[in-house]
């Protein structure tokens, strides 16, 4: 079993590295942790960075995960092969651009790039973004499946991944207490559907709607409240098409041994308790 201790990054191809910094900063309100030839570390939280746009092909996305140390990350490079996943040993010029001691890259049953890494640098520093977002950290992750059966399996049984609630045939996986860390969206290709930062407050997310909306900042789904997590949420459109939420108040599970995990409808009601709609293919029938 690969015991995945949190999501750490993601990592996202791009045409436009300028205008991806523009919005990372101006809109998004994260911090420039560093930039590299090519490639830009943005910081959210105490870590030294949780997302990088680079240039390159904007198919080309990373999802990573943090394992306890060299010898787990060893075990999961050879289970994976077991399994007859390609492993990829991060070279130690991708270690350094990455701030990680080490890391091993594989895709997922559904072709998602996954890479395993192990201690990933903190800065020591807050982070601060020039855009009072409220911002309190990179969260979770929603990966489209071609497969959600298939992939729900991968996740539980080679990893640790728990199902907390399925929508329809998406599970919400947790990996700590947190409700989730990864959701699967069914689709027919792979690739990083939505990225989630937790904010302070309802106060922030009624204070973004009203930024985006004056940034003319494609608003998707929102604000409402996940009947799931019990988060408040807010939706909207990234570059190359991407989709950001920002969330507040996403519940914990302490009582593990007793939760059940529990069935929500693929329909508006499924994801929204307010009665907002979503303008997002993926959770549209
Ligand atoms: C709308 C998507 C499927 C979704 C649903 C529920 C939660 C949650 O419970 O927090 C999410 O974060 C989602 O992205
Ligand atoms: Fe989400």
């Amino acid at each position: 079993m690969i015991d995945l201790k949190d999501v750490v990054y993601c990592r996202l191809g791009t045409r436009d590295l300028d205008g991806a910094e523009w919005f990372a900063v101006n809109i998004l309100g994260l911090e420039v942790a560093e930039r590299q030839r090519g490639a830009v570390h943005f910081k959210s939280d105490d870590r030294y960075h949780t997302l990088c746009y680079f240039e390159g092909d904007p198919d080309d996305q990373v999802t990573a995960f943090e394992v306890a140390g060299a010898s787990e990350l060893q075990a999961a490079a050879a289970t994976l092969e077991d399994l007859g996943h390609r492993v990829h040993a991060g070279t130690p010029e991708e270690c350094t651009s990455r701030h990680v001691r080490d890391f091993i890259r594989f895709s997922d049953p559904t072709g998602n790039a996954i890479e395993l890494v192990v201690r990933p640098e903190h800065s020591g520093r807050r982070y601060h973004g020039t855009r009072d977002a409220g911002i309190t950290g990179f969260s979770h992750v929603g990966l489209y499946t071609t497969d959600p059966a298939r992939d729900e399996k991968f996740w539980t049984t080679v990893c640790n991944a728990r199902v907390s609630d399925r929508i329809g045939e998406a599970p919400l996986m947790r990996l700590g207490a947190i409700h989730h860390s990864i959701a699967l969206f069914p689709s027919n290709r792979s690739g990083i559907q939505h990225i989630n930062h937790q904010v302070a407050a309802t106060d922030d997310i009624q204070r973004s709607l009203n930024m985006l909306r004056e940034q003319q900042v494609n608003i998707t789904f929102g604000p409402g409240r996940h009947p799931t997590s019990s988060a408040q949420f807010l939706y909207f459109s990234g570059p190359d098409g991407l989709t950001y939420e920002y969330s507040t108040g996403v519940c914990e599970i302490h009582d593990e041994p007793l939760w059940r995990d529990r069935q929500f409808p693929f329909e508006p009601t499924g994801f929204c308790q307010w009665g907002s709609k979503p303008n997002i293919p993926a959770f549209q029938d």
